[in-house]
C-alpha cells in the first residue's frame, strides 16, 4: 500500500525499531471476523465456521461473513472486525443498565453491548448522520433487540435530554481511521498531517457531551480506529486535565495488546492503563481503547418523565386480534407506541422521546392497515421461536423461496398469521390461506440465492 510520506515519517519516529514491522503490516490482508448473537444462539451458524475463536470475545470468531445466508439474514451473526470487538468487551454492560452508544452506526458496538444486556435495561443507540442512522436501525432490527432505541441527534442536542442518566457511555469516535487503511484503501487519500488534530478537536466536543450524560459512578469507554496519539492518549490526557472527577480504569490486556503510551501525550503514567491494538502484533486492525470512571456522588439523579403509550382503542383492538394468536406472552399495553401508522413496543421505563429525532422507539411490531394489523419482520426477529404460538417450520429451501418473495405450500396449518422458523431461527411472518403461505418478506429486502 502506498502510504503518505509524512505518515511514514511520523510513525518511524514514534515507533523507532518497531516501525518497519508496523509499516510492513499495511501490505497484508485485513483481518475479518464476526460475532454470534447470544440472544439467538439456540443454534449454531449453518454457513459460517466457528472453529477459529477470538480469545478476548466469547462470541467472536475469525472469518468473513456471507450476507445472503440464513445466519446473516436472521441476525444470528454480525460481521465485525476483530479488534473492534474489544470495545464491547471492555464496556461489558450488565442486564438492566442504562447504556448510551453515542456514535453508533452501523451498529457493531450497539449489537455487542446488547449481547450482554439480555433484552433488559435501556440502550440508546445514537447516530448523527441520518442515512447511517437508518442502516443502524436495520442492523438493530436484524439482531432482534427489544431494549434498544435508535436516535438521530448530535451529541450536544442529546445531552440536554439525558442529564447524568447513563451507567455506561460508549464513544466510538469518528476518527482519522488510520487503523482501517487495510480494510478501506480509499481512507488513505483523506489523510493529511493535520487531519488527526482536526479529528481530535471534534472528539473533544463529543466527549464533553458524553460526560454530561454519564451518571456519577458511571463508566465512559472511548475508542478510535486510529494510531494517532492526538486522538488517543492526548485526548485521554486532556480529559484527565479537564475533569478532576474522572479517572482511568485498567483494561485487561490479552497477549499482543499494548499499553497506551504516556510518552506520546503528557507523560501521565495513568495513560498506560489504556490499550492499543497494532496489526503487526495481533490478528486485527488498529484500535485504541480507554475506560474511565466518573466519581460516584451521594446526590441522586432525578428520574426522567416516562414516555406514555398513545395507542387508540381501535388500534389496540386491531393489534390484539393478531398478537393474541401469535405471541405466547402478551406485550403490556402500556409499552405500545403508535408512530405514524406503525406500532412499536417501547423498552420498559423509556423516558419521554417527544422532542428527539427518533428512528426506532423500540421493536417495530407492524403496521396498521385499514381495519387490520399486519405484523412486521422485526417482530419476528426480536423474539425467540418459543415466544410464538403455532409456528410453521420451514426448510432451508423454503426459506430461500421466502426471501425471494415466492409463495410456498404447507400442509395441516390453519389459516392466518404464523411466524416462520428455519433452522431454529425466526425468519419472518407468512399468512397462510388454504395451505399456501402468502409472502410478507419486505419487498426491499428480497434477494435471490443462486446455488
Ligand atoms: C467509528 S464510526 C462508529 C462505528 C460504530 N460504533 C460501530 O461499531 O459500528 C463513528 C461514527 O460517528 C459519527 N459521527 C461523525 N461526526 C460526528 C459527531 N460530530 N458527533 C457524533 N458522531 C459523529 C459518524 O457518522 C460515524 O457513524
Amino acid at each position: 500500500m502506498q502510504l503518505p510520506e509524512a505518515f511514514i515519517k511520523k510513525y518511524s519516529k514514534l515507533l523507532g525499531e518497531e516501525a518497519p514491522a508496523f509499516l510492513q503490516s499495511f501490505d497484508e490482508e485485513a483481518t475479518r471476523g464476526f460475532r454470534v448473537n447470544p440472544l439467538k444462539a439456540q443454534t449454531k451458524p449453518l454457513d459460517h465456521s466457528i472453529e477459529d475463536a477470538i480469545p478476548y470475545c466469547p462470541f467472536g470468531y475469525y472469518g468473513s461473513v456471507s450476507g445472503k445466508t440464513l445466519d446473516h439474514q436472521s441476525g444470528l451473526i454480525y460481521s465485525q472486525e476483530p479488534s473492534a470487538m474489544y470495545v464491547g468487551e471492555v464496556a461489558h454492560p450488565q442486564p438492566g443498565d442504562k447504556v448510551l452508544d453515542l456514535c453508533a452506526a452501523p451498529g457493531g458496538k450497539t449489537t455487542h453491548l446488547a449481547s450482554y444486556m439480555n433484552q433488559s435495561g435501556l440502550l440508546v443507540s445514537n447516530e448523527i448522520n441520518r442515512k447511517r442512522a437508518g442502516i443502524l436501525a436495520e442492523n438493530v432490527e436484524r439482531f432482534g433487540l427489544q431494549n434498544t432505541i435508535v436516535t438521530n441527534e448530535s451529541p450536544d442536542t442529546l445531552e440536554k435530554h439525558f442529564p447524568e442518566y447513563f451507567d455506561v457511555v460508549v464513544v466510538d469516535a469518528p476518527c482519522s481511521g488510520e487503523g482501517m487503511f487495510r480494510k478501506d484503501h480509499e481512507a488513505v487519500q483523506y489523510w493529511t498531517p493535520e487531519y488527526p488534530l482536526s479529528c481530535a478537536n471534534r472528539q473533544k466536543k463529543i466527549l464533553q457531551s458524553a460526560l454530561k450524560m454519564l451518571k456519577p459512578g458511571g463508566r465512559l469507554v472511548y475508542s478510535t480506529c486510529t494510531f494517532a496519539p492526538e486522538e488517543d492518549e492526548q485526548n485521554i490526557a486532556w480529559l484527565l486535565q479537564t475533569y478532576s472527577d474522572l479517572w482511568v480504569l485498567p483494561i485487561k490486556k490479552y497477549p499482543g495488546m499494548d499499553d497506551g503510551r504516556p510518552e506520546w501525550a503528557d507523560n501521565n503514567p495513568e495513560l498506560a492503563k489504556t490499550s492499543r491494538i497494532f496489526p503487526h502484533k495481533m490478528r486485527g486492525e488498529g484500535h485504541f481503547i480507554a475506560q474511565l470512571q466518573k466519581q460516584p456522588s451521594e446526590s441522586t439523579v432525578k428520574d426522567l418523565k416516562p414516555q406514555k403509550s398513545n395507542v387508540s382503542k381501535a388500534q389496540k383492538q386491531d393489534w390484539h386480534k393478531v398478537a393474541d394468536k401469535l405471541l405466547v406472552n402478551p406485550i403490556e399495553d402500556a409499552r405500545l407506541l403508535a408512530f405514524g401508522d406503525y406500532l412499536y413496543a417501547m423498552p420498559g421505563n423509556l423516558p419521554d422521546l417527544t422532542k428527539l429525532q427518533v428512528i426506532r422507539p423500540g421493536v417495530n411490531l407492524g403496521v396498521f392497515k385499514k381495519n387490520r394489523f399486519e405484523p412486521s419482520l422485526p417482530l419476528a426477529l426480536s423474539f425467540k421461536p418459543t415466544d410464538f404460538q403455532k409456528p410453521v417450520l420451514i426448510t432451508q429451501e423454503q426459506w430461500q423461496n421466502y426471501v425471494h418473495g415466492d409463495t410456498f405450500s404447507v400442509v395441516d396449518v390453519e389459516n392466518g398469521w404464523h411466524v416462520l422458523i428455519s433452522h431454529e431461527l425466526t425468519v419472518g411472518f407468512g399468512k397462510v390461506v388454504n395451505g399456501v403461505v402468502k409472502n410478507f418478506y419486505p419487498k426491499k429486502l428480497r434477494f435471490e440465492i443462486k446455488n
